[in-house]
């Protein structure tokens, strides 16, 4: 007889804890099933209920999912499956073994298995269930004693391993807002996919079950190449995104490094923008829900531990439910194991609207490693300005986000257009600290900008005014090397230029990189077709009718 194959494409794991205001997991489920695209298996997952009430339960769910013809699976429980004669099981490492739930329940069942990492792989690949579900992709308050979250990188990795004939979803945080992300960085270089996903909160602790399983499910048979920055740049509008910071008075929290926090502040300060710098948790979530609040993730003296990853996650997690921009600065990324595997984890567990760094810190986090990074600083090999406009515009496509690599001349990609910015001053690299304080000049652009703009117009602005300020505090010196009165002329320029009515679209040295070389003719990671003017406002309009 031959295994089962269910489709596991929306995976709708129910959960009694988080439901909406008169709703029960009957109603929850029964709603959902009557959806226009409903989940094509349901899990009952009920931790606390007595045998007698959870078999009850799942006589009725049982009932109703067989009436719409979807498989029913019971979380941790061979008996109450067997009781209810449903479809199957899904089975934790304290619960029964694969085997034996088997021998129970017969070929003709689905027994699915979770494993969160390498070692539960190795031992569930002996068993033989009919799926694995992988997670915690992100960290979720459904399982909060649940493994450190693998990321979408952490996804991958396992995936791989899996031969084709076992099933896979992914579990943990999955939401409309990242189930693009998931499905597409999950997948390996040999093309291994996941079957589908499984959803908790985003659809059981809805109030509107039903439109969050046709939301999920459109999002997730959207083009491939769902860019959420989007790609248009004005040019006309640079003055603009300045003149919105003295508008709107963008709060930029900090995470940052201790060398930094101070210049970071003042950087904001002479901006318009307020900075603040919290390390705290405990107000993580109010501060993300304030209106045009932007978010600088700098992991220069952090760079691992589980205290900084629950610190970067706790706050990545808040700005991102909040749709707020996150600039995330690989601090020494290529200089240190550690670091790139803490950077490289916080890209895969979460949306970064903006990656920033040097060479150094982009090649290391784009996998290509091999650059000799003493310290923090730096770190350039010098690429040609070809390699490095790919390496940018290759890592923005792979992450769907702006990727930016600082130095003497700037890269900057959305993965649909790739820029350069020639403005700056050698000094900017002798002062410590004027790389990571454009990270709260970027945030204080994007938070100050249009919700609905792409933002890859704030950002080359943003970049522009820095680097101009510092071209003009270098012709304030006289000649002579002086870093220390630089620093504090740079201050003072950007101050004034955040105050002028000048006109940043004639000042900023910006060219679009596929005017110097033909782009088209790189091949990306994603292997796809590159994106067409409009197309992400197209998706942006599928999403409203969802
Ligand atoms: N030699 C240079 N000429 C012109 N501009 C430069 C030069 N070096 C750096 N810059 C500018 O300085 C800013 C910071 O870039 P840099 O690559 O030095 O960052 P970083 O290495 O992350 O700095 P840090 O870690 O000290 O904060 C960017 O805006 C970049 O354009
Ligand atoms: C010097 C230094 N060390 C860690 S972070 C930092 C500041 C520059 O980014």
């Amino acid at each position: 007889m031959p295994p089962p194959r269910p489709n596991l494409e929306l995976y709708l794991v129910t959960d009694s804890l988080n439901l909406p205001p008169n709703s029960t997991v009957y109603s929850q489920v029964e709603a959902c099933l009557s959806a226009k695209h409903p989940p094509t298996i349901v899990q009952l997952r009920e931790k606390h209920l007595s045998t007698a009430k959870f078999i009850e339960l799942a006589r009725d769910i049982h009932a109703l999912t067989s009436k719409h013809g979807v498989p029913l699976l019971i979380n941790d429980r061979v008996d109450v499956a067997l009781a209810v004669g449903c479809e199957g099981v899904h089975l934790g490492w304290d619960d029964m073994d694969v085997p034996t739930a088997r021998k129970l329940l017969g070929p003709e069942k689905i027994i699915g298995l979770s494993i969160s990492d390498h070692e539960q792989l190795e031992k569930a690949l002996g068993m033989d269930p009919t799926y694995l579900g992988i997670g915690p992709v992100f960290s979720t308050p459904t399982k909060p004693d649940h493994s450190p979250p693998l990321g979408t990188s952490g996804v991958r990795s396992l995936l791989s391993a899996i031969p084709l004939t076992m099933q896979a979803v992914a579990i943990g945080g999955i939401n409309h807002c990242n189930v693009q992300r998931v499905l597409f960085q999950s997948k390996d270089i040999a093309g291994r996919r996941l079957d589908g996903v499984a959803v908790i909160s985003a659809i059981m602790a809805s109030p509107l079950p039903v439109g969050a399983c046709n939301l999920l499910y459109e999002t997730m048979n959207w083009p491939p190449l769902f860019v959420p920055t989007g790609y248009s740049v004005r040019t006309e509008d640079f003055s603009i995104y300045r003149d919105n910071i003295h508008k709107h008075k963008p709060l930029v929290h900090h995470i940052t490094n201790n060398v930094v926090k101070s210049i970071s502040a003042n950087i904001s300060l002479a901006l318009g923008a307020s900075p603040i710098m919290s390390e705290n948790p405990a107000e993580f979530a109010d501060l993300a829900a304030l209106p045009n609040v932007g978010c600088v993730l700098n992991m220069g003296t952090f760079g691992g531990g589980r205290e900084s990853q629950d610190l970067f996650l706790g706050a990545l997690r808040e700005h991102n439910v909040r749709g707020n921009p996150v600039i995330f600065d690989p601090v020494g990324a290529g200089a240190t194991n550690a670091r790139r595997e803490f950077a490289q984890m916080i890209v895969g567990a979460g949306y970064c609207t903006v990656i920033k760094g040097n060479e150094g810190e982009i090649r290391s986090l784009a996998g290509l490693g091999a650059v000799k990074m003493r310290g923090v600083d730096g770190g350039r090999e010098e690429g040609s300005g070809e390699e490095l406009a790919k390496i940018v515009h290759d890592l923005a496509r792979l992450e769907y986000n702006i990727v930016l690599m600082t130095g003497p001349k700037d890269y900057i990609s959305n993965g649909a257009r790739t820029f350069c910015l020639s403005n700056g001053s050698k000094y900017q690299s002798r002062v410590t600290g004027i790389g990571c304080a454009l990270g709260s000049v970027i945030a204080a652009f994007c938070a100050a900008a249009p919700v609905d703009e792409s933002l890859i117009g704030p950002v080359i602005s943003a970049i522009g005014m820095y680097n101009i300020a510092a071209e003009r505090a270098e012709s304030l010196m006289d000649g002579s090397d002086q870093p220390g009165k630089w620093a504090v002329a740079f201050v003072d320029c950007l101050a004034a230029m955040a105050m002028s009515d000048e006109n940043l679209t004639e000042l900023i040295a910006v060219q679009e990189v596929k005017e110097l070389t033909n782009l088209e003719k790189w091949e990306t990671p994603t292997g796809g077709e590159g994106l067409k003017q409009g197309e992400d406002l197209k998706q942006d309009e599928d999403l409203a009718e969802a």
